[in-house]
């Protein structure tokens, strides 16, 4: 039987990350611990991880949207085809921390490239796998970035981290965008609310959908 495939989106300082680590656990003591896998993007595996330390150095300045938008691309197509498909194909239940939303959210909204060329690489990239279910943690800029920058240093802020307010309010109109156009695959949980509140919404919702 194949799979699930549940991804994780939002702004950066989202909560995403401590979210899905919450959900990974839960999710285990209810379903067994070899049924579930947490991956990430830009990662999840060594490829992958390797394509992500070249976007998000803060060295690479000069890095034009476009290969930004081909990295991670590729750093995705090369993920799906090691970890996530096989995951699907033994029937596990896949939490993935960003995939295409991200794109279109960052690249297609934040650096302006707009959606549909960002869509048309990442459909090349994915052969058109979308996720069974996307958790949108909706925060504003403002309040994400001062969670990134409370809990990490400047010189640990990568090169998207340390991008303006403006790109970071457009990353977040962008999502609330795709949401409102896709509102069966995506739920908004509202991310300004407590970690507790926002790990038992998103549990919620990932019940009612599957379980
Ligand atoms: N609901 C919340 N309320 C307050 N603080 C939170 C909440 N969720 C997460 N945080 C804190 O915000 C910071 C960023 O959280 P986290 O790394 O989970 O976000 P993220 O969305 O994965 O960020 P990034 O996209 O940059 O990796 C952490 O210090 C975390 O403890
Ligand atoms: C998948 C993906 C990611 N990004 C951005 C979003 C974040 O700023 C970084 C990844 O870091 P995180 O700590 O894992 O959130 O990359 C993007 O711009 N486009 C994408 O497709």
């Amino acid at each position: 039987m194949r799979g699930i495939f549940i991804t994780i989106e939002g702004p950066d300082g989202a909560g995403k990350t401590s979210v899905v680590k919450r959900l990974e656990t839960l999710l285990k003591n209810e379903l067994g611990a070899d049924k579930v896998v947490l991956t990430r993007e830009p990662g999840g595996i060594p490829i992958a991880e390797e394509i992500r330390k070249v976007i998000l150095d803060p060295k690479n300045v000069e890095m034009d949207e476009r290969t930004e938008a081909l990295l991670y691309a590729a750093a995705r197509r090369q993920h799906l085809v090691e970890r996530i498909i096989p995951a699907l194909n033994e029937g596990k239940v896949i939490l993935c921390d960003r995939f295409v939303d991200s794109s279109l959210a960052y690249q297609g909204a934040g650096r302006k490239i707009g959606m549909e060329p960002v869509l048309s690489i990442n459909e090349f990239a994915t052969e058109g796998l979308l996720p069974d279910l996307t958790l949108y943690l909706d925060v504003d800029s403002d309040t994400g970035l001062e969670r990134i920058r409370r809990g990490r240093s400047a010189d640990e802020l990568d090169r998207l981290d340390q991008e303006s307010a403006v790109f970071h309010q457009r990353v977040q109109h962008g999502y609330i965008k795709l949401a409102e156009n896709d509102p069966e695959r995506i739920v908004t949980i509202n991310a300004r609310k407590d970690l507790n509140t926002v790990v038992s919404e998103s549990l919620k919702a990932i019940k009612e959908r599957f379980f």
